[in-house]
Parts: C-alpha cells; structure tokens; sequence
C-alpha cells in the first residue's frame, strides 16, 4: 500500500524515492505536506493550520533526517552522581556517558551528498567573487540588530566547531579572476577525517560540547573549565570593569575564545556576569558553581528559544510555536500552576520525564553547521554611539564614529572594548541593523581575515573566508542545494526562476552555473532563495531548525529528567523561569539603561523601533498573515 501509494503522479517524481522508504502512515503524513508545499503557503495558513504543519514536518524529520554517525562507544554510569552539567559534557545522555561529549562525531540529517561535482567545481573563489562578494551594504531592516548577529555567534561557539587535520590545503584563484581576489591565493587546514561510522565512510569530530551547556563560557574540558573558575564561591573571572579578563598575550579569559570580537566577548562578560549574580546561601565553591552553570545554561537556551528564534522568524506562528517548545501549549502560566503535565504537546519539551533522542543519539549535524554560516549577518563598519546624555526617557543616542569591523575583531577588538566599556558597546549594538542574509552580501573584511587557533592565537596564513566556506561544504560532503532540499522532502528547483524572481540574480547563477540547477552550492541557494516574510533565513535553512532546536532541548537530561527543583533548586528554577527575554539579563545588570535607551520590545531588534502593538485576538485564533 506505501508503496503504490509513494509512485503515486500527486508526489513530485524526485522524491518519490525517499517516501517509497516510509511506512503507511507517514506517506500519508507526508502527502499532507506535500499537497501544502505545491501550494506553497504554509507560512500563510492561520496559527493553528500552520502549526499543525509544522508538526508534521517536524515528526517526518524525526524519522528520516537523523543519522548517526560513529560508534557508539560509551559506558553506563550512575545518573544520580552526575546532576550537574561536566565540563566536558561527558554524562549527560542516561544510557551512555560519552554521548554529546567533546571530541564526538558530528552526525547527519542526509546521507553524504551523491554529486558528481568536483571539489573545485566551479572554482570557490569564482562563487565568491561573483555571487557572495558584498557591493553595498544591504541591512535586515529593523528587525535584527548587532546584539543579535553576536548572539548566533556566541551560541555557534556554545554548540559546533570542527576538528581540523595538521595537513593544509591551498586554493590559487584562476587567473581570470585572480585580479579580483583579495588573496589570489591562500592556505588553510583541512577538516580532518576519521573513519569508523555506519552511514558514511568517513565522519568529523566537533572539538566543542554539543550540548546548549554553556561551554561558551564555561570550556569544553577540565582544562578550559579550570581557566574560567575562580574556585571562590563558585564564580568566574571577570575584570573589574566588568569585562573578561585578558592574559598577558591580549587574548580574553573564557570558554571558548577562537575568532572573537567585541560584540561576542561582550556577551561573555554578560553572561558571567549573570553566572556570579547567583547566591545560594550555604552551597561551598564547587556546588554553587554547579547550580549556576545549571541555572545559566537553561538561560541562555530560554532567551535563545522564545527570544532571539522568535525575532528571527518573525510571524505568529513562530512565536506559537517556540513557545510551544519551551512552555507547550497550555502556556505559561498552567505550567508554573501544574507543573509539565500531558506530555510535550501540552506542556512543552523542558520538563519531559525523560530525554528523547527518537532512537539516534544526540549530536549536532553537518547540515546544521552549513545552514549557519551566516557570516553576511555582519556588516562593514561598527557604529558606536555616544551615551551621556541626561535624559530619563528613551533617546536615540548620537553616532559618535564609525569603526572598521576589522579594528574590533581579535586584540585590537579587546582594546576598543575596554576603552569604550560595556554599556557604551550594549547600547551601540542595540542600535545598529546587522546584516541581511542575501547574495553579495558577505563581509569583504572577511575575504582576508586573520583566523584564529583554538587557543585564540593568530594565524600566520590570512583566508578568504566567502571561498573556504564554499570549499567546506564540499569538502564535508554536504549536499548541494537541490539534493538538500529533496532529502528534506522539500519540493526541489527545476529552474533559477524558481529560486527567485530577481532578474540580476538569476543572470548572476546562469554566468557560474550554467542551467545546472543541481549544481547549486548550498550556502549559494539560502542566500538566493526569495525569503517568508518576517523571516530573516531562508525557508531550507529554517527545516533544519525546526528539527535541531527541538532536539537541543528535548534530548538533554537536564532540561527534561532534571529539570525539578531537586537538581537546580526552587531558587534556581525561579531563576530561569522569571527570565524570558535578554532584556530582563540586561535590566538585571544595567538597571536603566533599557528604559532609557531601548523604545523596542525584543533586545535583539533594533533599539529605536516601535514597540510590539498589542493584538487582543489570542495567538492561537490568529488568522493568516
Ligand atoms: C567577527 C566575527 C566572526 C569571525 C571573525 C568569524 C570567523 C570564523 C572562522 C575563521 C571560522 C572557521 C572557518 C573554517 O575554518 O572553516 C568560522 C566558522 C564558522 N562561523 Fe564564524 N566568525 C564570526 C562570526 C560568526 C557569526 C556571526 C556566525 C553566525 C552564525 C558565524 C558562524 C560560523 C559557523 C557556522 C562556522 C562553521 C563552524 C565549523 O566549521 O564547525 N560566525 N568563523
């Protein structure tokens, strides 16, 4: 029956092949979908079709886009020794400790991309010069600022970073267009291969904890976690002008201090900040810092979950749907009546009884890692904005200079920052519009960067950053755009115009890629394909998510098993759950400093937009936008 009903002529004839593999129930799962995919207009259906939408989709990923990669080679261990996040995020999953720990595979969500396409075909540096290059500034308007951009960054740096091999590579720019290159040549590490999985010949490692454990701050191993502490009433180290301490070669004192700026050590200082704020009368050093890690770990996956997600994805639906995960659907306030009760539904993922992985144990994927290289997020210039002003009220604060993006990355980032302080830098992000994710919008600073060891330190050899990240989804055997987007059950291209209706565009595909649709870079497709309104990614990249950031939370034993007042505390669940935005992090530390500077709702758009209006249908009897 799934069969005849998989060749059916209603699915379109390249992903009959996927769904001849599925069982009865979800063909016809799928054929919902579908039938709304032809039509096209999920993101216009009332809140509540499209959440049922959302969920069906979100099920098919669960049982057809996770793929484990590796063995599985941990032991059994004792949970209840282990009610505290470790620092190398070993000890999480219930039944294996390894699981999620630094140094694990990076799984998949497809299989290894199938392409008959080269390494170097076409050539990276001709992608980037021709479709990624920025020629003028483009801004994502008043919906995401500079807090924002640093945000993903910060959370990149909690979550994924792949493990390189000693051997470098090169890539010389053909002469036709070497002229145009900013490095008409120029070196870098391969990503190292290790071998050993069941779905691929060959799987990378991620040097960082998968887990949302705060490893961005706290490290990703004993040594990382022993920098950080303080070991005094289980804080962290922080400079005395509230900013991260630096060692004596400039580098900043965190979790994770690879490829940093000010905008992203800003937020680590925060975030510290947040961490030491805690108290827990008669708790010794090594107990308070294990409940604050606790207490902020679960902030920052709360602010990225029904904060910066739902100002990314701007619509009713989203905002329906993110609270979902975190509160279900009952909402907020029957949660912190009845506690998590009728399952996740009903009462949200954070909570659950148990952990669930649907049968493939946790990791972060390859495909996720591709779906966020959003480096076009950051623009050419920092503006800073003068902030002494007497006023009481909102003000829009004066543009005092405009500095190079380049003068706030690595050291000399650290220095401006310190010179100019973290309100000044807060306030200044808050009002400056990050970039959009569109073509010829990638950074040019970026096209000769200095990129960083892990150790934070500068390379000697300068990248052009537009044709690495090209070369790297290559190199990683993620597939290209159309590929990717059948294995999501997405309904493929046939043609550029089905990408975008913009004419410059589609000429500029046709000069590099011919009429080969297939053969359409990934990172190439998400800048190109025309936007939802009121999303700032592109639909492809956002299915990812829809999978991804409901794992990062439902398979982690700490915001499901543990999440009870047993292992974090009344004190510390209180915690968590009177914080729902960055705004209430920055009004607990900078009192002020929002109602005086901050006219907006969310502290992730920017400043001087209008407050959020108020609708009195409720969400969910909101109809199509
Ligand atoms: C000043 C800011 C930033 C700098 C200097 C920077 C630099 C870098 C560098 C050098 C790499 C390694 C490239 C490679 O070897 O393949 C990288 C990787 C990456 N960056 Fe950034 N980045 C910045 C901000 C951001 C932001 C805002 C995002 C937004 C999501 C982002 C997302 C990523 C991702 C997803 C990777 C791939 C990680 C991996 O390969 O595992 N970065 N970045």
């Amino acid at each position: 029956m799934a069969a005849s009903l998989s060749s059916s002529s209603f699915i379109h004839p390249q992903l009959r092949h996927i769904v001849s593999k599925m069982t009865l129930f979800d063909t016809l799962l799928f054929f919902v979908i579908h039938f709304v995919d032809k039509l096209g207009f999920w993101h216009r259906l009332p809140v509540l079709l499209g959440l049922a939408y959302l969920g069906i989709r979100r099920h098919l990923h669960q049982r057809y886009n996770l793929l484990h990669v590796g063995g599985i080679n941990g032991q059994k261990y004792e949970t209840e020794e282990f009610s505290y996040r470790t620092a190398d995020g070993k000890c999480n999953h219930p039944g294996d400790d390894i699981i999620g720990s630094q140094g694990t595979f990076f799984g998949r969500n497809m299989p290894p991309a199938n392409s008959r396409y080269g390494l170097l075909d076409p050539h990276p540096t001709v992608v980037a010069n021709k479709l990624l290059e920025r020629n003028k500034f483009i801004d994502n308007g008043k919906q995401f600022n500079m807090i924002a951009c640093s945000w993903i960054q910060f959370m990149i740096h909690d979550w994924i970073d792949h493990m390189e091999d000693t051997q470098q590579v090169e890539l010389k720019a053909p002469d036709k267009i070497a002229d145009g290159c900013p490095l008409k040549s120029f070196k870098f590490y391969k990503t190292k291969k290790v071998s050993g999985s069941a779905y691929t010949k060959t799987g990378s490692l991620n040097t960082r904890t998968p887990w949302w454990d705060g490893s961005v701050i706290y490290g990703n191993n004993e040594d990382g976690m022993r920098k950080v502490r303080t070991f005094k009433d289980g804080r962290l180290r922080i400079a005395e002008d509230g900013l991260l301490e630096h060692d004596e070669k400039g580098i900043p004192i965190s979790g994770d201090i690879r490829n940093f700026w000010a905008g992203f050590s800003l937020l680590q200082a925060l975030f510290v900040k947040e961490h030491n704020a805690e108290n827990y009368p008669g708790f010794d050093d090594e107990k308070l810092y294990r409940h604050a890690r606790l207490v902020t770990s679960a902030v920052l996956a709360k602010i990225h979950t029904i904060d910066w997600t739902v100002e990314l994805l701007r619509t009713d639906t989203l905002l329906a749907g993110m609270r979902i995960n975190w509160y279900g659907f009952l909402g907020k306030k029957i949660k912190d009546l009845f506690g998590h009760i009728g399952g996740p539904v009903l009462s949200g993922l954070v909570g659950l009884r148990r952990p669930r992985d649907h049968g493939v144990p946790y990791s972060l994927t390859e495909e996720f890692v591709s779906v966020y290289r959003m480096h076009s997020l950051l623009p050419e210039k920092f503006i800073l904005r003068g902030i002494h002003s007497t006023a009481s009220e909102y003000e829009c604060p004066p543009v005092v200079e405009e500095v190079p993006m380049g003068e706030m990355a690595g050291k000399d980032g650290e220095k401006r920052l310190s010179e100019v302080g973290m309100e000044q830098m807060l306030v200044s992000m808050g009002h400056q519009a990050c970039g959009a994710i569109k073509l010829w919008s990638y950074p040019s600073w970026m096209r000769n960067l200095v990129p960083h060891d892990i150790n934070g330190e500068d390379r000697p050899d300068q990248v052009d950053m537009a044709a690495m990240e090209i070369y790297r989804d290559r190199e990683r055997g993620v597939a290209r755009y159309n590929e990717f987007r059948r294995n999501l059950l997405m309904i493929p291209i046939s043609s550029w115009e089905d990408l975008t209706d913009e004419e410059e565009v589609i000429e500029a595909l046709h000069d590099v890629y011919g009429n080969d649709v297939e053969k359409l870079d990934l990172l190439i497709g998400l800048h190109a394909e025309k936007k939802i309104k009121g999303f700032a990614i592109s639909e492809t990249a956002f299915f990812i998510f829809l999978l991804i950031a409901s794992r990062r939370l439902e398979s982690d034993r700490f915001f499901t098993t543990n999440f009870n007042s047993r292992t974090y505390t009344e004190k510390g669940l209180e915690w968590v759950n009177k914080t729902e935005t960055l705004k209430d992090v920055i009004d607990r530390h900078f009192p002020g400093m929002t109602k005086k500077w901050m006219k907006c709702t969310s502290a992730f758009s920017v400043w001087d937009s209008e407050p959020n209006q108020t609708t009195y249908i409720p969400l969910y009897l909101r109809p199509a936008p």
